[in-house]
């Protein structure tokens, strides 16, 4: 369990306070859960060394993956790490308000100015809020509810369809087992869906799962498939899982739990069961839809069969992924300065106006800076956080299924991804035009005589000329506008929204 070393007050009120990133205060909570059992706090660097190198602890313990958080290396400098009074961390939830303390016994520098700090934690507030809190029991108190020697472990990170929810029911069958079914609810789900979403999905399917207790784990995915899926199978023990249903590629080693393989299942169209496909002559099988594929019904609008997808389940997903032309979407054009950014996104979004078919907003640089994004300057960091500002209001509009427009610069690829990922979060898509107007001909135009003076030296970091762009790797659209016309560069964006989907019949040739 968590470390229970004793803290004066005055300690814990002199000591700096930091609101970890999102995975690691999912981290935090499974840590103070005890579902990371039995590491009791984040790994020092000795420990993630070693857990790289051979799987285990340096004390020999198997530990599948790194557990780590890291700070600004400003604010932990006045720790001490041999002191055990003044190497004191609190970690506060994004209210600021604290949930726990780090005791700081290794601090190790890491990139981009930040200290990775290890140590164990010890709660010292409680997270109160949160959609399905209900559902977050911990390990003791999952455990402690189980009846029966055997529990089948089931990490649903996608919706339960009906091949899904019938080899959930075989193998419980076969092991006369209580289901456990654990929904990782830290980062978006496998099928593209928010938490809130996901669980909702599966609440829909509960009256098809045979005797089950469902819980929300903060379980995030680290892109290592295979030490995610141990970290998995060791939370799910810690759960009281004596197996788990492998529902995609699971691993297990060293959780002590043992894996039952899923069958590959169709639809036997004679009687509408789901069986093992070699039970099934092939004139008579249907094959389950894969996740692509589902969501291009979503997308459309097509509802999904019921012999595939129990009714309800059907209609979480449906008002979770509403078809494009409901969906909330950021449009969101990067280019350099004069490319043509603010013209056509002027463009799309007076068109969409005329139309009246979605809301829209329109996020102009102009107004962004003077409003939004007041005091900002052009330095890596302000331009970042300018970034972070727009990708978090148009996903906020997103999630009220608007259309929002928004045509900053965005020279760099992470900031760019970030948009896209609130995006994503806040259930809406996102659509990156590139406005690749060549350099030479911005200049040209030099609309605000800008480039002038950043090549006469008044003007310092000016994108383009003394200051990078990457060039983005993964635009859905790319617009030239030395090639292009004004409305044919605006028709450009306004047709690929309407392929989409996004759009109905939004176009300038018939709203103008
Ligand atoms: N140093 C420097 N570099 C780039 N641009 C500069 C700079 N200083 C002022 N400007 C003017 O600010 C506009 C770009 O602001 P953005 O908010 O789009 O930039 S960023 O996305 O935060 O990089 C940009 O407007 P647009 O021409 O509409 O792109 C410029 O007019
Ligand atoms: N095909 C085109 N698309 C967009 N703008 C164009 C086009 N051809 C010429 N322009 C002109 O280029 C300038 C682009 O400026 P602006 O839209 O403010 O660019 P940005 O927002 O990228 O700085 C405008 O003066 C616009 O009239």
């Amino acid at each position: 369990m968590v470390s229970d070393w004793v803290l004066p007050d005055e300690v814990l009120a002199n000591a700096p306070a930091y609101t970890p990133r999102s995975h690691e205060l999912a981290d935090l909570e499974l840590l103070l859960a005890g579902a990371y059992e039995p590491l009791r706090g984040f790994l020092g660097q000795t420990d993630v060394e070693s857990v790289l190198a051979s799987g285990t602890l340096s004390d020999g313990t198997p530990w599948p993956t790194p557990v780590t958080l890291e700070v600004p290396e400003a604010l932990v400098e006045s720790l001490r790490p041999d002191s055990p009074l003044q190497r004191v961390l609190v970690l506060t939830d994004p209210e600021g308000a604290p949930v726990a303390a780090v005791d700081a016994v290794e601090m190790t520098p890491a990139p981009h100015g930040h200290v990775l700090v290890g140590g164990p934690v010890r709660r010292i507030g409680e997270v109160q809020q949160g959609p399905f809190r209900k559902l977050r029991s911990t390990p003791v108190q999952v455990r402690q509810s189980l009846t029966g020697s055997r529990v089948l472990g089931v990490i649903a990170d996608r919706p339960l369809h009906r091949p899904q929810l019938a080899e959930i029911s075989r193998a419980a069958h076969t092991l006369n087992a209580h289901v456990l079914i654990l929904i990782p609810v830290a980062d978006l789900g496998s099928a593209g869906l928010t938490p809130s979403a996901l669980v909702r999905s599966i609440l829909a399917a509960r009256d098809r799962l045979p005797a089950s207790t469902i819980v929300a784990v903060p379980l995030s995915k680290r892109g290592d498939e295979v030490r995610d899926g141990l970290l998995s199978a060791r939370v799910a023990a810690a759960y009281g899982a004596t197996h788990l249903l492998a529902m995609g590629r699971t691993f297990a080693g060293g959780s002590g739990i043992r894996v039952m393989l899923p069958r590959q299942l169709c639809y036997d169209v004679r009687d509408g069961q789901w069986r093992a496909i070699d039970e099934v002559e092939p004139p008579f099988r249907r094959h389950p839809m894969g996740t692509a594929e589902i969501n291009d019904m979503l997308d459309r609008g097509f509802g999904l069969p019921d012999w595939h997808t129990p009714p309800a389940v059907a209609a979480e997903l449906r008002r979770a992924k509403p078809p494009r032309r409901k969906r909330g979407v950021v449009v969101f054009l990067t280019g350099l300065s004069g490319s043509g950014k603010s013209t056509i996104a002027r463009g799309v979004y007076d068109a969409i106006l005329e139309s009246g078919e979605r809301t829209v907003s329109l996020f102009d640089g102009d107004v962004v800076r003077r409003l939004l994004s007041a005091k900002l300057g052009f330095s890596p960091e302000d331009r970042a956080l300018n970034i972070r500002r727009i990708g978090f209001v148009a996903a906020e509009v997103a999630h009220h299924h608007g259309v929002a427009v928004c045509c900053p610069i965005a020279p760099y690829a992470a900031g760019r991804e970030a948009a896209r990922k609130m995006a994503a979060e806040a259930g809406g898509d996102f659509v990156l035009v590139h406005v690749a107007t060549p350099i030479a001909v911005c200049e040209e135009r030099d609309r605000k005589g800008l480039y002038a003076k950043a090549r006469a030296g008044v003007l310092e970091s000016f994108t383009g000329v003394s200051d990078p762009y990457e060039v983005p790797e993964d635009a859905d659209l790319t617009v030239d506008t030395s090639e292009l016309s004004i409305d044919e560069a605006v028709n450009r964006v306004l047709d690929f929204l309407t392929e989409g989907g996004w759009l109905e019949t939004t176009g300038l040739g018939l709203s103008r």
